[in-house]
């Protein structure tokens, strides 16, 4: 127990007949972070969250929640969690704020605690100006925004969001990260959230945890999964050069400890390294020493869709 850690997972297995949908995960996801969970289809990204949501049972293992047991104290557990499906969950026949009044109503909570917390989420969300049309009327991501307003209505600790952005336009899906990340950083709450939308947790997500086949493989910040899983790529183009040139050159690269990788060609190298920005320097300072005429150079710097492809295609080369 740690009053650092919002969530703690020690050893937690999920089986469904003969399938091990989650194989001894552990984790600590730390209180007031935004962590995102990354994994391909099946990888056992929904059963994690549903245990953690209180919806299903581990078989093995032992989740808190804010120091809470999510098996024998699910019902505290339950009023310092929040949850947003993929698939909205708000009715639209009826107005936001009829939303809000439901959902209020669910959480216990009284009229006047509802209409304050109400108003500060629809302005937040930018819905102000709508809360009394009728949700039908709603553009998707207006849906969302609300969806997701209504279940900070109790002021979790803990919110889940599964796949939130989907089908939203990319500005859309910037206005909502850009909204979420506020309110978790003002009011502290933890956010942990599942998404193919790579490049959104890499400016948003604290951490980031890959699980695939009910295992988590590795778990840290965005650049350090960069940096220890993704490589960076380099080409440099020359004028054409002699034999006795590219060998030197191939022997400088070889050498670097950094370099996972390099290719030579008489007109042009290409390099893979961890480090591509460092070695690009060293690199073009060594030719241009040797007199070699650079007509252009490029970095391609590794991005978490880089560690994705590297982790969970069958070849790690797409
Ligand atoms: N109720 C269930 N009964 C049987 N098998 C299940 C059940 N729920 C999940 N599984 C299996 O457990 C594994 C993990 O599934 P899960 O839905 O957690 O993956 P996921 O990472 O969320 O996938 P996706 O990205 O497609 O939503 C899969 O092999 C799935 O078929």
């Amino acid at each position: 127990m740690c009053a650092h850690y919002e969530i703690t997972l020690n050893d937690v297995s999920k089986i469904f007949g003969k399938k091990l949908a989650l194989d001894k995960v552990s984790l600590k996801i730390k209180k007031g972070s935004i962590f995102g969970l990354i994994g391909p289809n099946g990888a056992g990204k929904s059963t994690l969250t549903s245990l953690l949501a209180t919806l299903s049972l581990p078989d093995e293992g032992t989740v808190t929640i804010s120091d809470l047991d999510v098996v024998s104290q699910v019902k505290q557990v339950r009023k310092k969690i929040g949850i947003t499906f993929q698939e909205p969950s708000i009715f639209t026949t009826g107005t936001a704020w009829d939303n809000l009044f439901i959902a209020g109503k669910i959480y216990d909570m009284n009229i006047s605690k509802i209409k304050e917390q109400g108003e500060y989420l629809l302005k937040e969300f930018n819905l102000n100006q709508v809360s009394n049309d009728l949700v039908g009327t709603y553009s998707g991501g207006m849906k969302r925004k609300l969806d997701i307003a209504i279940s900070l209505l109790h002021k979790p600790e803990v919110l889940f969001l599964d796949e939130p952005t989907t089908g939203l336009d990319p500005e859309s899906r910037n206005t909502l990260w850009q909204i979420i990340s506020n309110i978790s950083h003002r009011e502290g709450t933890t956010i942990f959230v599942t998404t193919h939308y790579l490049e959104e947790l890499n400016n948003v997500a604290t951490d980031i945890a890959l699980i695939n086949n009910g295992k988590v493989l590795d778990v840290g910040t965005p650049k350090e999964l960069i940096n220890k899983l993704a490589a960076d790529h380099i080409e440099i183009h020359y004028s054409r050069l002699n034999s006795s040139m590219i060998q030197k050159i191939d022997e400088y690269v070889s050498n670097m400890i950094e370099v996972i990788n390099h290719k030579i060609k008489p007109t042009s190298l290409t390099i893979i390294s961890s480090k591509g920005q460092q070695i690009l320097s060293k690199l073009l300072k060594f030719l241009i020493r040797n007199e070699v005429e650079i007509e252009f150079s490029e970095l391609k710097q590794a991005t978490l869709n880089d560690v994705y492809l590297s982790n969970f295609t069958e070849k790690g080369d797409k």
